[in-house]
């Protein structure tokens, strides 16, 4: 082989000599080369066919269930000063971190094959994509892999151009949760992941490389590797604003990229239009705008809650050639997860036994499907176009019981630094440990930024300079509740009504008035028509409650603060005015 694939060459046979596989196998991401990985995990067990008539090509997985969720306490960043890594992540010095995992990778591959991932993160052809190889002793994650990476033969010959990629190294290990640890050398462009069959733990393109290890990149080359979705919002003019939006982890992203208009909206010619919905990479044109991709080829999208009223095109999507992890199945062998809402029953939960509810829910609340986005109804033929799509509007939000109203615009870009910065949500099954504590996970990436949070922050502001043309930044809440404990707004295809009000801003056409924490709409800003919208509902989606962002300011303050030195003055600043202004 050429020189240029003598690095990648040579840290194979390094790791095959450490892991001592029995067997090498370079992916090219053939579908003959699928069909026979597929057919060994079917014969082991590692899937199962559900029905062929009302799913064709599509596969149940079962992981162990100690195995389920991102594990944050185990993911490290590893650079050599701590204070670089942030208060953000958990840190080791690189030294130990490669002792501690060649440690555990000493001998792991014994009877196991060692597979070579080369994969492209982003289209094969776009300037903005990155390249990075896995390797992993796990079938289940080449074929996952497969769906959600551009991956095989094009991307090798992309590496072999450039030189340079992303070294990823992943073993199942024993699925033993004490030896179990996600780690990132970010100088050296690499992962070491042991222990996990899990997306997030194990799929190393998604969160390690093209969060971790991008947004360090990303900082260092003057763009953005982020957690949003992008959606193209088209209206009844047949023109697309293109909007970036960052949820944490199971608040949204997936449901809102492929939104289908309510009723009246759909008739009049609205259509969203599906780039990602999990990862954004974007970068300044020459024109001044952030021009975005989705460097991902494909879904991992939460399974429960999925169903024909809540996400459609998601239920389209996977018909066909998915594969399920951790949902429960139908006596004649088809998925079923809780919101499901299908008149179908499980037989069987995520575990294999048989269903009972006063056990365990039938889908783990986690399960999540596999999915090319091309199957998806709503794809945007702009995801593949190698410039990106330039971005009107940034979106901001989080799952916000109280206090956050449904909408606010940010006066400028610092302000929506800030607002992005201060970001809070309740936790989700997405990560291992507790559901529904609020903690501050500024734009969505507490658990992905690579580096120093007060840095990071900078670094966003670095943006505002001659030329810009930036995105006007906003902040929604589909998640407030009434004083029944239940959602004030019906979310899903309504929050088109949303996008409606921020494209109009974009535009200059939708009223807004001035309250402390930015431009807010009045309830005859914003379409409510058709809406049930109680009393109660209408004054916290619109209200401004004063005392409650008195103590949310003062909260932000504090947070900020703790990052110490290091946090940007013009943050505090901000911080401050707003403060001031409350009262
Ligand atoms: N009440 C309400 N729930 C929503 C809305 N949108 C999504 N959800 C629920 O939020 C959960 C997760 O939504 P997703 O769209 O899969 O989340 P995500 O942000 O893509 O998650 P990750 O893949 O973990 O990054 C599902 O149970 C949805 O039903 C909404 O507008 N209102
Ligand atoms: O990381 C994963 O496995 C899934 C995901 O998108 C998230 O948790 O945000
Ligand atoms: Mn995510």
């Amino acid at each position: 082989m050429s020189s240029r694939l003598d690095a990648l060459n040579q840290w194979v046979l390094d790791v095959a000599r450490l892991t001592r596989p029995d067997a090498i196998h370079w992916c090219d991401g053939s579908d003959t080369e699928n069909d026979a990985l597929i057919a060994r995990m079917q014969a082991d067990g590692t899937l199962i066919k559900l029905n062929e008539r009302t799913h064709p090509d599509s596969w149940l997985h079962r992981s162990h269930p100690d195995d389920v969720a991102r594990v944050e306490h185990l993911t490290f960043v590893c650079t050599s000063e701590q204070d670089d890594a942030g208060p953000n992540n958990h840190w080791m010095s690189p030294v130990d971190g490669h002792a501690q995992m060649d440690a555990l990778f000493d001998g792991c591959m014994v009877g196991r094959t060692l597979y070579v991932i080369p994969y492209c993160m982003g289209p094969i052809d776009s300037p903005l994509s990155r390249c990075g190889v896995e390797i992993t002793d796990s079938p289940y994650v080449v074929a996952n892999m497969r769906i959600m990476t551009r991956m095989g033969a094009a991307a090798l010959a992309r590496i072999e151009r450039e030189g340079s990629f992303v070294k990823g190294l992943h073993s199942t290990g024993e699925l033993d949760p004490d030896r179990r640890f996600i780690m990132h050398f970010p100088d050296e462009l690499t992962i070491k992941s042991y222990g996990s069959g899990y997306g997030g733990n194990a799929l190393l393109g998604k969160k390690c490389h093209a969060l971790r290890i991008a947004s360090h990149q990303a900082r260092k080359e003057g763009w953005l590797a982020e957690h949003m979705l992008i959606l193209g919002l088209e209206n009844p003019q047949g023109q697309t604003h293109y909007i970036a939006a960052a949820f944490p982890s199971a608040c949204g992203k997936t449901n809102l990229a492929m939104l289908i208009p309510p009723e009246g909206y759909r008739e009049a010619g609205w259509r969203v239009w599906t780039i990602g919905d999990d990862i954004c990479w974007m970068r300044p044109g020459e024109d001044g705008r952030l021009y975005a991709i989705n460097p991902e080829a494909g879904f991992f999208g939460v399974a429960p809650g999925t169903s024909e009223k809540s996400n459609p095109n998601a239920l389209a999507t996977i018909q066909h050639d998915a594969i399920f992890t951790n949902v429960g199945v139908t006596a004649d062998n088809q998925p079923w997860w809780e919101g499901i809402d299908n008149g179908q029953q499980p037989a069987t939960d995520w575990r294999g036994e048989p269903y009972d509810p006063a056990m365990r829910p039938a889908a783990h609340p986690n399960a999540r499907f596999t999915v090319s986005a091309k199957q998806c109804p709503s794809y945007s033929p702009m995801a593949e176009d190698p410039q990106g799509v330039p971005i009107s509007a940034i979106v901001f939000g989080g799952r916000r019981a109280s206090l956050v109203p449904l909408v606010f615009e940010a006066r400028d870009w610092t302000h929506g630094v800030l607002v992005g910065a201060s970001m809070g949500s309740e936790t989700t099954a997405a990560a291992a440990g507790q559901v529904g504590v609020m903690r501050r996970d500024p734009m969505a990436m507490k658990p992905f930024c690579g580096y120093n949070f007060a840095d990071y922050f900078a670094h966003w502001l670095s943006f505002d300079r001659d030329g810009a043309k930036l995105p006007k930044v906003f902040h929604v809440n589909w998640f407030r509740k009434g004083s029944d404990g239940k959602f004030l707004w019906p979310g899903f295809g309504d929050n088109l009504r949303v996008l409606e009000w921020i494209v109009g801003r974009v535009e200059g056409t939708a009223g807004a008035v001035d309250t402390p924490i930015g431009l807010q709409p009045t309830e005859g800003d914003i379409n409510l028509g058709g809406l049930d919208l109680g009393e109660e509902a209408r004054s916290l989606l619109f209200g401004f409650d004063r005392a409650g962002w008195q103590a949310e300011l003062e909260s932000i303050g504090s947070y900020l603060e703790d990052y110490g030195p290091r946090i940007p003055v013009a943050l505090m600043e901000e911080q401050a005015r707003i403060a001031k202004s409350i009262g």
